[in-house]
């Protein structure tokens, strides 16, 4: 089966919200709400692939900072390895150009949202 690296930013504001992202009808998993960020390029490394990732995306710069998981979903059609680090944003706002929608939430309001089951482990460790 097809496997893909995947980057994926926790980005968290002063208030320590977190930034939450709904994948749009044009994307896979379409209805999931993800950690923005995406598939990690060869001459990459994850933080260069997650700073380029958000900057298309989000139209924002950010500050990759620590790991906050590395765990592997299988999907039907795809293995799917997501790495999530802790970032902040530190040039611009974030603005949906991919995703439906975009949403702050508090540490305590993340499990209401249905996730990628890719981020699940990343969830058990913030929250
Ligand atoms: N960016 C991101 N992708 C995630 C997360 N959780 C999760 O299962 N994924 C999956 C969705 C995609 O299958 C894969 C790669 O993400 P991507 O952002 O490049 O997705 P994409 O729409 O370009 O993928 P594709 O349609 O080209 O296959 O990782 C997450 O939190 N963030």
């Amino acid at each position: 089966m097809k496997k893909v690296d995947v980057v994926g930013a926790v980005i968290y504001n002063e208030k320590n919200e977190v930034l939450c992202a709904l994948r749009s009808q044009q994307m896979s998993l379409p209805g999931y709400w993800e950690f923005p960020g995406g598939k990690i390029e060869d001459n990459e490394t994850p933080q260069e692939s997650l700073a380029r990732e958000i900057k298309e995306e989000l139209n924002c710069s950010i500050e990759v900072g620590e790991l906050v998981a590395d765990a592997t979903h299988e999907y039907p059609n795809v293995i799917v390895r997501l790495i999530t680090y802790k970032a902040k944003i530190i040039d611009g706002v974030a603005v949906a150009n991919e995703h439906e929608k975009l949403l702050w939430l508090p540490l305590n309001k993340l499990k209401e949202l249905e996730w990628a089951p890719a981020d699940l482990p990343t969830l058990a460790v913030i929250c």
